[in-house]
């Protein structure tokens, strides 16, 4: 299977002239005529409007666009003390491939596990969709069935957690026994008739679903009193459902159980999401998102005023497929051209790929979406580059006006060392040095390596391909172990080679080094704890989540200056004694080996400024909140933005 067959990574050249063709390619549908100066008028028009008053205008919040027409002026959050509440209450719906807990290959499924409580603690009805790629045990079928592509019948699971509504989407083509997208022998051959059937699935439920009211959208809010009673309903039906299963009377627990279950929701309302929606599209899998609005509902007076932001946390993967594709997508012929994407001479490959045309999914939702979202701003700008455009630099930059980048958050639940279950041993900001000596010694044992509190433990996590720079990482791991008293464990899953380099270093180095060569979340969070640096060579990193855990850990960054890594990591400056890990821009082993040095250094000569270095990223903002009042911010200017497309 050639490369573009795989709906793999698409090269990064693209020629000056095809770049043009490609940006004019890209607007099959009606451009909002007038540019900045009407968007500027429709801005000013929507600040004006009973909607959004000019009491409720607050300083706008820092974004990445500075070029932004909105400016300040378009914030419509209110932060009142104590209160976390947007004024302009949205309806949101995330489309994702992978949600954490259920379904995670990598941090698209932290993000999507963990941005909507965010949003919903702020206000919002949100809603997210994923595949239901396994019978879940908390989501319960609504009994809804929808035929889509004309052959098609999904169904809808449903379960509601902290205000926010998880929709698994279920077809027999998800659950798989290999992983998500792929197994060992390659990329699954129905990807994008998996992922367009999720994204139109996931289109067709704001009609016809309805969802409990969470509470935060009450109008007027439950009353205790009410909340204490249902409660105390669901939880008398749910003893005797125990009680009866006790029994052994099963039809008798099954009904109490079901009983509990009505009790449990009877008195909260329940309504559909209706047209007025925010859609988020997440990477390639879902960005057709803006397409199906321009050329599919909106033709019929439907969606009229939903807006589709594309969020970009990887742009290396596009989702390309053969041009013959397209009529399985359920679309009009005229929009081939939106989806179009063809290739230079020098990057054609494949049989079906003779003059290089392919249909591209994220191409064709970068050049519709409302707004587009990256994960941090450095990546905001590296995309807009032909170094990290991965050829879509001129359509990126073409969209720029409407392009911000935010950094991701992260779940302050799951990654916080005092309460997490992982451990061996709890630790916060006053006795962290302890706590990380405990764990740190605990997985020497585990490991089967010499247990020394004093040995520094360099780790790294993450999938074992060249974005990650596992290659890098094994070339400076040589050097770095035969001339320092280091232990460097590394756990990680992917390409074939770079696993067994893994191994081939474990046994190489068997007093300091362990390749953990599979994908086990409890050992990610054990290993962050107990080591006292974390690598990351990545040659590229939209965001990166590691390096947040790890400072959230006590544990030091030493990271490639890239993508969200430069955002996230300050280097640590001594006369200041400022700064939270290391970074270095020479993208190989020796700039990796360089950093490490420095680190190691800090940590066995300067242990005091190596104490506040862990002390500073421990102590450093890492929660949603933030980043859910930018998303906030993007989606009032998409609204009062008319649609791009129309
Ligand atoms: N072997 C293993 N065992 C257990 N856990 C493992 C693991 N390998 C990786 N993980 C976990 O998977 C997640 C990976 O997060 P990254 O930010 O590195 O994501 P990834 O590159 O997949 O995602 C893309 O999306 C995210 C989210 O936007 C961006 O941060 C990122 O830059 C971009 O490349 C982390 O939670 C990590 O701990």
């Amino acid at each position: 299977m050639s490369l573009l067959q795989s709906g793999r990574p698409v090269p990064a050249a693209q020629g000056r002239s095809l770049r043009r063709a490609a940006v004019q390619s890209a607007r099959p549908c009606r451009v909002i005529p007038g540019g900045r100066a009407a968007v500027r008028a429709d801005a000013a028009a929507a600040i004006a409007s009973p909607a959004v008053t000019v009491e409720e205008v607050s300083p706008g919040i820092e974004t990445t666009n500075d070029k932004n027409v909105h400016g300040t002026a378009g914030s419509v959050v209110v932060e009142q003390p104590g209160l976390k509440r947007a004024t302009t209450l949205r309806n949101i719906m995330f489309v994702t491939s992978e949600v954490a807990p259920w379904s995670k290959t990598g941090g698209l499924a932290d993000v999507l596990g963990s941005l909507p409580f965010a949003l919903a603690e702020r206000g919002h009805r949100v809603m997210v969709v994923a595949p239901r790629y396994a019978p879940y045990d908390g989501p319960k079928d609504t009994g809804a069935r929808v035929t889509l592509l004309g052959h098609a019948e999904v169904g809808y699971f449903h379960q509601q957690i902290k205000g926010v509504d998880f929709v698994f989407v279920d077809h027999p083509s998800y659950p798989r026994p290999g992983g998500l997208y792929s197994d060992a022998n390659g990329v699954y051959g129905d990807n994008q008739f998996r992922f367009s059937l999720l994204t139109l699935a996931a289109m067709e439920a704001p009609f016809f679903l309805e969802l409990p009211v969470p509470p935060q959208q009450q109008d007027p809010p439950r009353s205790p009193t009410a909340i204490a009673a249902a409660e105390a309903a669901a939880a008398a039906a749910a003893a005797a459902a125990k009680a009866a299963n006790g029994s052994g009377a099963a039809t008798a627990a099954a009904i109490a159980e079901i009983q509990a279950e009505v009790a449990a929701d009877s008195s909260v309302p329940r309504t559909k999401y209706g047209q007025d929606i925010m859609f988020v599209a997440n990477d390639w899998h879902t960005s057709l998102i803006p397409v199906y609005l321009a050329a599919k509902y909106r033709p019929h007076g439907v969606y009229g005023n939903a807006r589709a932001i594309v969020a970009i946390h990887n742009l290396r993967h596009q989702g390309v497929f053969p041009p013959y594709t397209y009529e399985s997508l359920g679309l009009p012929p005229h929009w081939y051209g939106c989806l179009e994407w063809q290739y230079p001479p020098h990057q054609r490959q494949g049989s079906w790929a003779e003059e290089g045309r392919s249909v591209n999914h994220l191409k064709a939702g970068l050049t519709t979406a409302d707004r587009v979202v990256t994960v941090s701003a450095g990546y905001a700008e590296e995309i807009k580059t032909y170094l990290g455009g991965w050829g879509m630099e001129g359509i990126i930059a073409a969209r720029d006006p409407v392009l911000n980048g935010i950094v991701n958050g992260i779940d302050t639940d799951e990654w916080n060392p005092s309460i997490d279950p992982h451990l061996p041993a709890n630790y916060d900001m006053t006795n962290f040095v302890e706590g990380k000596a405990k764990c740190k010694m605990e997985l020497q044992r585990e490991l089967g390596l010499p247990v020394n509190e004093h040995i520094p433990m360099v780790a790294f996590i993450g999938r074992l391909d060249p974005q990650k720079g596992a290659d890098i990482l094994l070339e400076a791991a040589q050097q770095l172990l035969r001339h320092n008293n280091v232990q460097l464990v590394c756990l990680g899953s992917g390409n074939k080679d770079l696993e067994d380099g893994l191994r081939w270093l474990e046994s190489e180095f068997k007093d300091r080094a362990r390749g953990w060569v599979g994908f086990n979340v409890p050992f990610s969070h054990k290993l962050t704890a107990a080591a006292d640096i974390l690598l990351m060579p990545s040659r590229f990193e939209p965001c990166g989540l590691n390096q947040l855990y790890a400072m959230r850990y006590g544990t030091v960054p030493v990271a490639h200056k890239t993508g969200g890594l430069r955002d996230t990591v300050i280097d640590f400056n001594p006369w200041a004694q400022e700064g939270t890990g290391w970074t270095y821009t020479s993208c190989d082993a020796q700039g990796l080996l360089h950093a490490v040095g420095m680190a190691l250094l800090t940590y066995n000569n300067h242990k005091e400024d190596f104490r506040k270095l862990q002390l500073r990223g421990m102590t450093r903002e890492a929660s949603w909140d933030g980043a859910a009042q930018q998303y906030e911010q993007i989606i009032d200017w998409a609204f009062m933005d008319p649609p791009y497309c129309r």
